[in-house]
């Protein structure tokens, strides 16, 4: 096999800057044209990056523009050290021990690159990089003219000098270094765009690297972490908040936001190259989709319910799925509050009179909530709140649940929804939308409920039979009601919305688009909450808070490898993956276990000395769903 050496660019590259705006900064600390002799050096960087100045040109005016000394050149250094790329300082191990394949050719200039690569066991005699002359004041006059970097095509003239034997990668972030494939000195150019990412050069590149891993991954070659981050690759449905989508990109994965939901095909198809999924109340995730979801790790639902998603089945193909469980609380409490004062204003009628231009004013009928009761079904972290909010305005709570709920304030809790009903001059929803709950309010429940009274939903649609509801408003039985989610919801603000309760002749009667946890704030809170839930996993393996994995909350990983090993729920598999491990003299420096109905999650903690065969025979033992290595 021929030897491999990798050209690595300085610049922009193996660190985050370009060293000689640094050095312009520091060398005009205080002075009133800084930003003006910055701005010209860093247009002439980047018209030689970009091809548009010769670099021999280009040098020298940067050099005369920077008016710098020895000293400066020393604080550069100091200022460097800190801004070395970041998966460069991950995989320093991997620059050690790569020592003698790796070469450092740079159009910048030795007396700063060769103290800072160093550092990272790169060899002197492998930095190739111009040098400054300096005057007997110590300022720089000049640079080696000798020196074929310090030329147009430097590079590539240099290259020919070194006659590399073996096959050549090369890594930058700027033209200069794709020349030297274009001249044929190289194997393969991979554009590094991690600090910065330049049209001309991505465009021309064999291989995009956003970071080290993905050029050390291609290579098979070891690397800091245990699958480079940018091929995670993120699908984010339903208008998620652009923050999520920052957020992961900041992780480093590769994302993809779409505003509408995809349907079943749709998704089928785009789900087959997808590890991470985020959705919002609409989006089915269905058997047929996971059958094609063959890479896909986790599900984050970018909101509380989690009916829309089949949870069997991703427990069954090992995705954990994750929720925000109280991030919109508080939004859809403050509607629900609103919604029931204006309903008791008679103030949805009064308004679609006025659009008309009729002028209705009367007390007739119009109420305060004060005093009056309200019955809420589920009592789970919006019910709750709702019950708190209402008894402040002077209302009498009522709540039933299927589950013993402690009773916050002074509100009462009922022992059947029949009792609730009977008693309650408002009637609020907030129960979970599992499919036993589908029709849980009918014509029969309505008619538990008092004439006149109103009744909100802000739960779920399937939960309410809309025909029934239909027939109560119509015939007058109720006064009125505020309905924000239904049994059909169109999959984006394109399709058309199509009710029954279109057509009711109460006017009294509030329809909103399923935006009960609409607000910036929610949005802003769940973008936050389930991208970190998300990382968290990933980094982990962490499934605190999962809605179908059996919860462990993990220590970060120090020094060790983490084996996470997702299994149907069988006897025997830890001892299996033990007997594994100890078959191979691999000491365990930490295990956890935990399961549920249906499956197991073992994660064990290892020494790193161990070979691709445990990890084969790991894979291997009966009744694994999912297995996955994280270091
Ligand atoms: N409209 C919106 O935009 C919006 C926003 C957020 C949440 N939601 C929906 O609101 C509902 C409540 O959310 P949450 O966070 O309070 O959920 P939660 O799980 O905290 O509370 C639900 C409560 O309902 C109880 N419950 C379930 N079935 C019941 C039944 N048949 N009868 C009586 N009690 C029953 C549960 O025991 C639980 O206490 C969910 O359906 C959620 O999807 C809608
Ligand atoms: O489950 C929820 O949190 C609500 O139904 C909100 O869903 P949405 O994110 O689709 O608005």
């Amino acid at each position: 096999m021929s030897k491999k050496y990798f050209v690595i660019d300085f610049d922009s590259t193996f660190t985050k800057v370009e060293a000689l705006d640094i050095l312009c900064e520091i060398a005009y600390e205080g002075q009133n044209n800084k930003d003006e002799v910055a701005h010209k050096i860093k247009s002439i960087t980047d018209d030689a990056m970009e091809g548009r100045l010769s670099f021999r040109e280009a040098l020298q005016s940067r050099v005369d523009l920077l008016n710098a000394d020895k000293g400066h050149v020393n604080e550069l250094i100091k200022r460097l050290r800190n801004q070395v790329s970041e998966s460069v300082k991950r995989n320093k191990q991997f620059f050690k021990d790569y020592s003698s394949d790796l070469l450092i050719i740079s159009s910048g200039f030795k007396d700063f690159i060769e103290p800072i690569v160093t550092e990272y066991g790169i060899k002197p005699e492998n930095v190739y990089a111009n040098t400054f002359e300096y005057d007997d004041q110590g300022r720089i006059s000049g640079f080696d003219a000798q020196n074929p970097l310090s030329e147009h095509e430097g590079k590539v003239k240099l290259m020919k000098q070194l006659k590399l034997d073996g096959d050549v990668y090369v890594i930058g972030d700027g033209y200069t270094d794709f020349e030297i494939r274009k001249a044929g000195l190289a194997s393969k150019f991979y554009a590094f765009t991690e600090n910065i990412e330049r049209s001309i050069v991505t465009e021309n590149a064999d291989h995009i690297a956003p970071n080290f891993e993905e050029i050390l991954f291609t290579h098979n070659l070891p690397m800091a972490t245990s699958y480079p981050k940018n091929r995670i690759k993120v699908l984010l449905l339903e208008n998620i908040h652009a923050d999520a989508k920052a957020k992961l990109e900041k992780e480093g994965y590769n994302v993809e936001l779409l505003k509408g939901a995809l349907d079943e095909e749709e998704l089928a198809e785009k789900i087959k190259d997808v590890h991470i999924l985020g959705i919002r109340s609409k989006t089915q995730l269905t058997r047929k989709v996971l059958e094609n979801a063959n890479r896909l790790m986790l599900v984050g639902a970018f909101c509380i319910g989690t009916n829309q998603i089949d949870l069997e089945a991703c427990q069954e193909k090992g995705v954990a799925v994750f929720n925000a469980p109280y991030s919109n609380t508080r939004s859809v409490v403050e509607l629900a509050i609103g919604e029931i004062i204006l309903l008791m204003r008679n103030i949805p009628q009064r308004m679609r009179e006025m659009d008309k231009g009729q002028w209705s004013k009367s007390a007739a009928n119009a109420q305060e909530v004060r005093g009056k009761n309200l019955g809420i079904v589920g009592y789970g972290n919006i019910g709750a709140q709702v019950s708190i909010i209402a008894e402040m305005m002077g209302m009498n709570v009522f709540y039933y649940d299927i589950v013993e709920k402690l009773a916050l304030g002074n509100a009462t809790k009922v022992s059947s929804l029949q009792e609730l009903l009977e008693l309650s001059d408002i009637v609020t929803l907030h129960i979970d939308g599992r499919p036993e709950n589908n029709n849980t309010f009918g014509a029969q429940e309505f008619s538990w409920m008092k004439e006149g009274a109103i009744f909100v939903n802000l739960a779920r649609g399937p939960v309410v039979d809309i025909d029934a509801l239909k027939e109560v408003l119509d015939n007058g039985k109720l006064r009125g009601a505020a309905v924000d989610v239904f049994p059909v919801e169109p999959k984006n603000n394109k399709e058309k919305f199509d009710s029954a309760l279109n057509e009711t002749e109460n006017r009294n009667l509030i329809l909103t688009p399923h935006i009960g946890g609409s607000t910036e704030e929610a949005q802003v809170n769940i973008a936050d909450f389930v991208p970190s839930k998300m990382i968290e996993y990933v980094n982990t393996g962490s499934t605190f808070n999962s809605v179908n994995f059996p919860n462990l909350q993990l220590p970060q990983l120090e020094n060790a490898h983490r084996l996470l090993h997702i299994h149907k729920n069988v006897s025997g598999i830890l001892a299996k993956i033990n007997n594994v491990l100890a078959n191979h003299n691999i000491n365990i420096v930490g295990q956890y276990l935990k399961t549920n109905e249906k499956i197991g999650y073992v994660i064990t903690d290892i020494d790193k000395a161990y070979g691709r065969e445990v990890i084969e025979e790991l894979k291997a033992i009966d009744d694994t769903i999912k297995f996955r290595v994280l270091y």
